[in-house]
Order: structure tokens, then sequence, then C-alpha cells
């Protein structure tokens, strides 16, 4: 098939694993004779270096025309002055919303062999495999703000539509696992929560009476999802909570650089990024993780492209890689001999070859 893609690398470590995902999609693109075009453009801070707005408007134009969107990451500290009148960050926010992706799906699937590289005990993580729905669009990341000299205010504010096309997804999704269904709140204090409660248990009783849900106060998900990981399957939450525990979670997996995820919503046009940031700490030194990227540029494949032979040979030789002991810094334990992430991206595309 012929497709388009747009990839923003933005900032620091975002345009080294940014590479090893459209490196991974070339290879695909060769081995299985699809045509994949690539149209590179400005996001965060690298577009405010260059034209003082974090999402230029042929950043938007393009990501539209597109068939789907590869991202790694933006921010860092060069525009991270609290008194910075424009952000990285916002440009993040403005192409989540510009394009309706208002799903963000982030799988947690733990190999077996990256146990040691986790904090949590390895028993722990037995038969660990949730997929955290995060409602990607609203929240209190999109409310109206204030500060002056004294005070600042971050609006919180959720509609029931938006609530219930968030539930409707991670329902589905339920459907076809195990039908268990968590949804995450702070109804003991938030209205936003109490309205979250009401509209899912309403959604669940008259669309989704066959699944087992359990709703969850998100400082004791917190806890659980440390303590008993593998009771999760589907897990549905507002957009901050998600993002915070998806972090958490990540340590599951053994690191913050393993986690992909995928952002959709209407429209065929995902948006893929690993869940990390733009790690300023590793920025520029050829170590990050690019495992995290390469899986979301197989959901890209799986979700956008509808390729799924493909996502799966992606996965399945991201897994053998790992399983022929080949480690970034950040996963290797004593012992391992460790790989730069162009060395590790390219045994992933030497794996795709052999298949
Ligand atoms: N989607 C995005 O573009 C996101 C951007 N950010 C931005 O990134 C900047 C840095 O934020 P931090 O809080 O430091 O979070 P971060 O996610 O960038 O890094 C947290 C820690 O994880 C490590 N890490 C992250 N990705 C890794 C990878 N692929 N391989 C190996 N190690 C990895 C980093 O080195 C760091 O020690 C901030 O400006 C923040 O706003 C943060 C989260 C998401
Ligand atoms: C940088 C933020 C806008 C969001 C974030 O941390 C994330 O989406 O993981
Ligand atoms: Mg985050």
């Amino acid at each position: 098939m012929d497709a388009l893609i747009t990839v923003l690398p933005g900032d620091g470590i975002g345009p080294e694993v940014a590479a090893a995902g459209q490196q991974v999609l070339t290879a695909i693109a060769e081995k299985y004779g699809h045509k994949f075009s690539y149209s590179e453009q400005l996001i965060g801070g690298a577009a405010i270096d260059a034209i003082g707005n974090p999402l230029p408007p042929d950043t938007v134009a393009s990501c539209r025309e597109s068939n789907a969107v590869l991202l790694g990451a933006v921010g860092g500290p060069k525009w991270s002055d609290p008194n910075a009148t424009v952000r990285p960050e916002q440009g993040l926010l403005a192409i989540r919303a510009e394009l309706g992706v208002f799903a963000n799906l982030r799988p947690v699937q733990i190999l077996p062999q990256l146990a040691g590289a986790s904090p949590i005990k390895s028993e722990r993580l037995r038969n660990v495999d949730m997929i955290v729905v995060r409602e990607l669009t609203g929240g209190i990341y999109f409310g109206a703000k204030t500060r002056d000299a004294t005070s600042a205010s971050d609006l919180c504010v959720y509609e029931r539509h938006e609530i219930e096309r968030i539930v409707r997804v991670a329902a589905n999704l339920a459907r076809n696992r195990s039908g268990k269904l968590c949804s995450v709140d702070k109804a003991n204090v938030l209205e936003t929560s109490r309205l979250w409660r009401d509209v899912t248990s309403k959604l669940i009783a008259t669309e989704f009476s066959d699944l087992n849900v359990e709703h969850m106060l998100v400082d004791a998900a917190a806890m659980h999802l440390i303590n008993r990981p593998s009771d999760f399957d589907v897990v549905v939450t507002e957009n901050m909570f998600g993002d915070i525990l998806t972090d958490e979670a990540s340590m599951l997996a053994g690191s913050l650089g393993m986690l992909p995820s995928a952002s959709i919503g209407e429209s065929e046009c995902g948006l893929y990024e690993p869940i990390h940031g733009s790690a300023p700490d590793i920025a520029g030194q050829g170590i990050a993780n690019p495992c995290g990227t390469i899986a979301s540029a197989a959901l890209l494949l799986r979700y956008s492209l509808h390729l799924n032979e493909e996502a799966d040979a992606v996965e399945a030789a991201i897994r053998q890689v790992i399983a022929d002991g080949k480690r970034t810094a950040d996963i290797a334990v004593d012992g391992d001999q460790v790989l730069s992430t162009q060395a590790m991206t390219q045994a992933i595309v030497a794996q795709l070859e052999q298949r």
C-alpha cells in the first residue's frame, strides 16, 4: 500500500527515537512491498526556535494530509522557564486536539527477560498484560489557566460525551480481552470524577452489562498497580491520571523507554509516540532506548494502516532481540552487553529482515 507518514522528531531524544521508528517502518515497507513516504515537520522546542510557534501551521497541514503521524518527544530545559509565554508541550497538546485523538492506548506488556530490569519483584510481574486507555483531549491539561503573582489555577472540565466516548473505546477493548474493566477516578473529592463515575456506570449498565467493571480511586490504583499488577486488564481513566499511572506502570516493564502509545479518534490518522518525554539528561548521547517508539510504529501499522501482519512482525522482532540478550543502558543489568540506540534499532531491523 501507499502511505504518507508525518514524522515529528521534536526535542531531546525525540529525533533519535523517531529516526529509529522511521527506520523500522522503512524496513517493513521494503520487506512487504509497501511505499511509505515521509514528511518531517517541526514541533515543540525545535519549532519555537525556528519560527516561534510550537505547532506551526505547516505541521498541522502535513498531519492532516497524512495516513498517520509518528512523534518523538518535545520539551527540555531550554524552554522550561516558568515565565515563558510559549512552551513546547503546548504544541503536543495542540496537535492531539487538532487531530481529535481523544483515546490514548498505552499497552503495558512485560517481556520475561526484562524482569530483572524492573524494580518490582519478578513474581509480581508474572501474567502482567494490561492496556491503559487514557482520555487525551480533555481535563485539566486543556482547561483555562490563570496565574498572577500570588495565585494560579488550572480548570478541570469534562463533558458527558467526552467520558462516554472514551469509556466506550475501553469497554469495547475489554470485551475483546478478558471482559474486565477498571475505571480510575477520584470521585471521593472531584466533581469531574463524580460525573465520570456516573456516566461510566450508566454506559456500562446500558451497553456493556456483560463486562466485569470495577471503579477504583486513583491513589489506591497507584498502589495496586505495583502490588498486584496482573489483576489489571483494561484500565480507563482521565487525562492526567492516565499520564501519571502509565509512567508508574512502565517500571513493571523495566523502563519508561519500553512503552508505546497509540492516540486515536474519529479520523483514520492516528498519532503514535512513546510514552516518555525528551529525556534531556541523556539526549545527544545515542543511548536512548528506541523500543517504545519502534513499538509505537507497530501500533501505527496496526491501527492506522491496518497492516496487522507487519505490526506483529515488528513486535516479534523486538521480543526476539530482547530474548537474544540485546539491551540499551536503561534495561541492562549486571553483565549485559549495552547497545546504542542505533545498534539496538539495527538489531531489530536485522531481525525483521531475517523473518
Ligand atoms: N510526549 C512528550 O513529548 C513528553 C514530553 N515530556 C517533556 O520531556 C521533558 C523531560 O521530562 P522528564 O520529566 O525528564 O521525563 P522523561 O520521560 O523525558 O524522562 C524521565 C526519565 O526517564 C528516562 N528516559 C525517558 N525515555 C527514555 C528512553 N527512551 N530511554 C532511556 N531512558 C529514558 C530519562 O533519561 C529520565 O531519566 C520535559 O520538558 C517534559 O515536559 C514529558 C513527557 C512526555
Ligand atoms: C508532555 C505532556 C503534554 C504530556 C505527557 O506527559 C504525556 O503525554 O505523556
Ligand atoms: Mg507523560
